[in-house]
């Protein structure tokens, strides 16, 4: 605690890592580290201390975000161990499993989360899991701390991979198709700024339309589908395309992903760990 602000130390700000730091600097003390220091400047200019020792910036935290790759997680944990002691540890890395990470410090009480880029814009929506061990304060903590990302949801650690290929992987999915219908408009001669424009808005007021009309999405697509109208010809060729298919087989493939690199992590930490 310095002043009367709450530390959090964010260990690995790269883009995830830089955007959450961004995100919680006007509330929290942040100090944040990443290898290559001079890449935070910019942050720093935004009232984040910058540091490159991560045994250092975590003994000053209260929490300690990492948001290093999953493989490095391992490493880091262990090189923290001492300095977080009795505090929470929030791991974003995709993939790496509470159990796992609490074999490490065990002395930490460990929260995995998942979140997305919009965090950028404070559009996040933040999926967590925690161990058994967290008091109210600390779980209040973390809720004051998800919010200032976005939206945010406790969830059942067993979903995290899923939602990881879903939401966490998912704005690479959205910004796939909203450049695709850009290309789609400028095929048919559209400018290109009013095209972006065009695209995003309609993708926003969908999402917002699906959520607070709680309706199943193939009921809300039904109803842009007039009859002998415009729409169902173009939907008739993404059906041709199969493009349900392709997001389907997109999310498992994202899913198996997160699964091979969860069972790559625990064989070499086990191995670590037993030597
Ligand atoms: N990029 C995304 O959309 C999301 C990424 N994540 C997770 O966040 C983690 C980071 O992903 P990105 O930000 O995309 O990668 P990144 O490569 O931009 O960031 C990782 C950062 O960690 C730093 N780093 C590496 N070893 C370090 C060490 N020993 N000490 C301190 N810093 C160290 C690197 O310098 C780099 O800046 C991953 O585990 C990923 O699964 C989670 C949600 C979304
Ligand atoms: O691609 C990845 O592995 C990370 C996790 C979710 C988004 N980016």
């Amino acid at each position: 605690m310095s002043g009367n602000k709450t530390t959090v130390t964010i260990i690995g700000a790269g883009i995830i890592g830089g955007a959450i730091a961004e995100a919680l600097t006007p509330h929290f003390n942040v100090i944040a580290t990443r290898r290559k220091v001079h890449k935070l400047n910019g942050l720093e200019e935004k009232g984040v201390k910058v540091s490159q020792d991560n045994r250092d910036a975590a003994r000053k935290g209260d929490v300690i975000i990492l948001s290093v790759k999953p493989s490095q997680v391992i490493s880091v944990l262990k090189e923290i161990k001492e300095e977080a002691k009795g505090k929470v540890i929030i791991s974003f890395a995709a993939a790496i499993p509470t159990e796992l990470m609490k074999k490490v410090v065990s002395g930490s009480k460990i929260v995995r989360a998942m979140t997305n880029t919009a965090v950028k814009v404070r559009k996040g929506y933040t999926l967590y899991t925690h161990s058994d061990d967290l008091n109210d304060e600390e779980l209040s903590l973390l809720c004051t701390i998800f919010s200032k990302l976005g939206e945010k949801q406790r969830v059942d650690e067993a979903h995290m991979d899923v939602l990881t290929a879903m939401s966490g992987s998912g704005p690479a999915y959205i910004f796939t198709v909203v450049e695709a219908m850009i290309y789609g408009a400028l095929r048919e001669g559209l400018p290109r700024a009013l095209a972006l424009q065009a695209a995003a808005h309609t993708a926003i007021g969908a999402s917002c339309l699906l959520l607070e009309s709680g309706k199943h999405p193939a009921e809300l697509r039904d109803m842009v589908l007039t009859p002998g109208g415009v729409t169902i010809d173009g939907i008739y060729e993404l059906e041709e395309s199969r493009i349900r298919t392709a997001f389907m087989k997109a999310i498992s493939a994202a899913s198996s992903r997160a699964r091979v690199l969860s069972e790559e992590v625990r064989r070499k930490a086990e191995g670590e760990i037993e030597e």
